[in-house]
């Protein structure tokens, strides 16, 4: 389990994160969903330890983060892809394998490729790639040693509908034994995940599975329930004037 609690996390005068906790269960899959802008990813770095918070804590696998060994754990694909240009894809691959400390076999770098459909470019470098293949050969790197858990910020971009399906059926395969949190703008893939995280307004506005959100707000979609949510804050707002 992923445990964030009381977290705040403010850019110079701007308050990005505030008071947030959350749990992420095991073996589930998480969508953490909000409009751009709100801090999904600050909160995706500051949960690994990749960005300093002002407030709070955050454990995995009950370790305090950071922490070098739960690292290890976890396999983290950015927003931005961090490949090698010059190298092919299969060089990539075989690069982070080496990282990984060469516990990597072969078949596993293939069965990966193949998991993403790159088995045919492989040997093409990654500058001729398309920016849908960049993001296919990310995503391989970061499933490459196979992590507990799996933090992907906004994984199919540029990623075509079929295979994009197909990516999906495996990350609910790969919830038997990884615990993953993912962003994403794509309505119908937050449909697809167990639970979903709403971020609006510095924390999370609300939780809880998918078609749960969506009864308690009387609402058809999630783009809906952000709606709702919007019009609640400017009810509010008008309310603190008249208060004032
Ligand atoms: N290193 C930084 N220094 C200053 N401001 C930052 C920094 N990183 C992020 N921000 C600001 O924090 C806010 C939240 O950014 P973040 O990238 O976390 O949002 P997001 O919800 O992931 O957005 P998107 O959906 O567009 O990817 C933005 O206003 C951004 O400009």
């Amino acid at each position: 389990m992923m445990k964030i609690t009381d977290i705040s996390k403010s850019f110079g005068k701007q308050t990005i994160l505030q008071d947030i906790s959350v749990e992420i269960p095991s073996n589930q899959i998480t969508g953490l969903i909000g409009p751009s802008g709100t801090g999904k990813t600050t909160l995706i770095k500051c949960l690994m330890g990749m960005e300093t918070y002002d407030t709070g804590s955050v454990s995995i696998h009950n370790a305090t983060i950071p922490n070098r060994k739960v690292l290890n754990k976890i396999g983290y694909m950015a927003q931005s892809d961090s490949l090698y240009h010059d190298l092919t894809g299969l060089e990539n691959m075989q690069f982070f394998a080496h990282m990984y400390g060469g516990k990597i076999s072969k078949k596993s770098v293939q069965s990966t490729l193949n998991l993403v459909q790159l088995t045919q470019e492989q040997n093409k470098f990654v500058q001729h790639y398309s920016g849908g293949m960049k993001r296919r050969l990310s995503l391989a790197i970061a499933l490459l040693n196979r992590p507990e858990y799996l933090i992907l910020d906004e994984p199919t971009v540029g990623i075509d509908p079929v295979l994009k399906l197909n990516i999906w059926d495996q990350l609910h395969d790969l919830k038997k034994n990884s615990t993953l949190l993912i962003t994403t703008h794509i309505m119908d893939e937050a449909m697809k995940c167990d639970q979903l995280l709403l971020m609006q307004n510095k924390g999370i506005a609300a939780s809880g599975a998918p078609q749960e959100i969506l009864e308690t707000f009387q609402v058809s979609d999630i783009d809906q329930v952000f709606l709702e949510l919007e019009g609640k804050e400017h009810e509010n707002a008008s309310l603190n004037e008249t208060n004032l």
